[in-house]
């Protein structure tokens, strides 16, 4: 790719000159003999390098390079001094000039100047565009929605993301928990650092704490080498402690007293280690009835509600669910590219207890089966079509596996309901009930 270069000097012949030494070298440059052309050049251009004299008829280059930084910050700006100007190069560059050349500079150093410079400006576009594309994807730009509950949590969210405050998500399973958590890591001083996520329902108590704290080599049987916990791979960012309404007590003390002074010891270690890490929590329990009732420290509670965003359930903002629905058969980019009135009707009036997950879920799954362009009713479970006695949608209940599990066994065993009952040890009776059940 050709950078381009701003050259701007009122004198004709050595803009003319210094143009040429530049393009030699394989830039693509643009000329301005004033202040005003220059401004407007870059308004028009994609620019990487500005050269400018120091001195033009309409005003003085150090105007324009304080101009440049603060519109357009990622330009490198080199200006040109006359002879036994040094000072106004110097000058130059404590206002945030790449560097200064002097009228009689040979070529050389003009190309190395030029080139050096070139190479930072693209650097600092290309680190721009990634950190647009990691902002797209994990900041708040991320959350769909513009129901006024989610507004409200968004507002909250993005108003404690930059102080280092502890945060308490609450909210349903599947409402986008872990979505704001990363947006508020993202918006926050530590977003270069690291966000690391664990789960606290996911472990048994002990495997839980050494995930936590790490531990050294034959702390426990099976522990063969040392491993660091995550709190320590999470130094420097933000940890989010999911479900942690399922921390153990005993275990909840220990976080406590992490937090209290952000010192650590690894399992099977007696030295202290410091951290510097700003914990996001977040749980679908009603964690202050807990910690009123004893199941869960109310000091651990009121040092992680430092504070307290209410995540909405997706049944008291259903004007989000068309915009989800398209956002998320969108994001598929396949032949299917909308959905049909009468399914978008039962998608607004279903109960939608897996929330977020469950409707993502849904879309996907409909967009494989469908074999026109379109979701269409037929294509949505039998529990939005309100002819089953079961209605739970929850991808994680126990009714809805069941579900899923029998028409499975059905499907191989090829709808013979006696093999389908034995495969599943069940009488063929109880297996008739269930068909009727679940509508298979
Ligand atoms: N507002 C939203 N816009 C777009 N996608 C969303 C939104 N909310 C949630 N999602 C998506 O839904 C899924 C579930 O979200 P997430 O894992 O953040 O929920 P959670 O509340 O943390 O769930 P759990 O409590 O089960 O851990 C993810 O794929 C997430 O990207």
């Amino acid at each position: 790719m050709k950078h381009n270069v701003l050259v701007i000097d009122d004198e004709d012949r050595f803009r003319e000159l210094l143009s040429r030494i530049i393009g030699l070298e394989g830039f693509n440059v643009i000329q301005a003999k004033n202040l005003k052309e220059g401004l407007k050049e870059l308004e028009n251009n994609f620019v990487h390098v500005v050269v400018t004299d120091v001195k033009l008829p309409d005003g003085s280059g150090m105007h324009l390079l304080e101009k440049v930084k603060q519109k357009y910050p990622l330009i490198e700006v080199i200006v040109i001094t006359a002879y036994g100007t040094i000072q106004d190069g110097v000058n130059a560059m404590k206002q945030g000039a790449f560097d200064y050349i002097t009228k009689g500079d040979d070529d050389d150093k003009i190309h190395v100047m030029v080139e050096r410079a070139a190479e930072k400006a693209q650097m600092q576009y290309k680190l721009r565009h990634l950190e647009q594309r990691v902002d797209d994807k994990y900041g708040f730009k991320s959350i769909v929605g513009e129901s006024e509950a989610i507004q409200e949590a968004v507002r909250m969210a993005k108003k404690v993301a930059t102080s280092d405050m502890s945060v308490l998500l609450q909210g349903e399973t599947g409402t986008g928990k872990e979505l704001f958590a990363q947006a508020i890591h993202q918006a926050s001083p530590r977003k270069g650092g690291p966000f690391v996520a664990l789960n606290c329902s996911a472990f048994p108590k002990d495997m839980l704490e050494s995930e936590m704290f790490g531990f050294k080599e034959g702390a426990f049987t099976g522990a063969k080498e040392s491993k660091k916990g995550l709190i320590e791979e999470a130094d420097g960012g933000t940890l989010f402690l999911d479900e942690i309404g399922d921390m153990d007590i005993g275990l909840q003390a220990k976080l406590l007293r992490f937090l209290k002074n952000k010192k650590f010891t690894k399992l099977g270690e007696t030295e202290e280690r410091t951290v510097d890490i700003r914990v996001i929590a977040a749980t679908n329990k009603d964690l202050k009835k807990e910690a009123n009732e004893d199941t869960f420290r109310d000091d651990l509670y009121y040092r992680l509600a430092g504070f307290e965003i209410d995540i909405p359930p997706l049944r008291d903002r259903k004007s989000d669910i068309p915009l989800l629905a398209n956002f998320f058969l969108k994001r598929l980019n396949e032949r299917v590219r909308r959905i049909d009135d009468e399914a978008m009707n039962l998608l607004l009036s279903y109960s939608w207890q897996g929330n977020i997950r469950e409707l993502k879920n849904i879309i996907e799954r409909s967009a494989i089966l469908a074999e026109g362009d379109a979701i269409i009713p037929e294509l949505l479970p039998p529990e939005f079509h309100g002819d089953s006695s079961f209605k739970s949608g929850n991808p994680n209940s126990l009714k809805e596996m069941e579900r899923i599990h029998i028409q499975r066994v059905l499907e191989q065993a090829e709808g013979n309901k006696t093999k389908a009952a034995e495969m599943l040890e069940i009488g063929t009776s109880t297996l008739y009930r269930k068909i009727d059940e679940y509508n298979l």
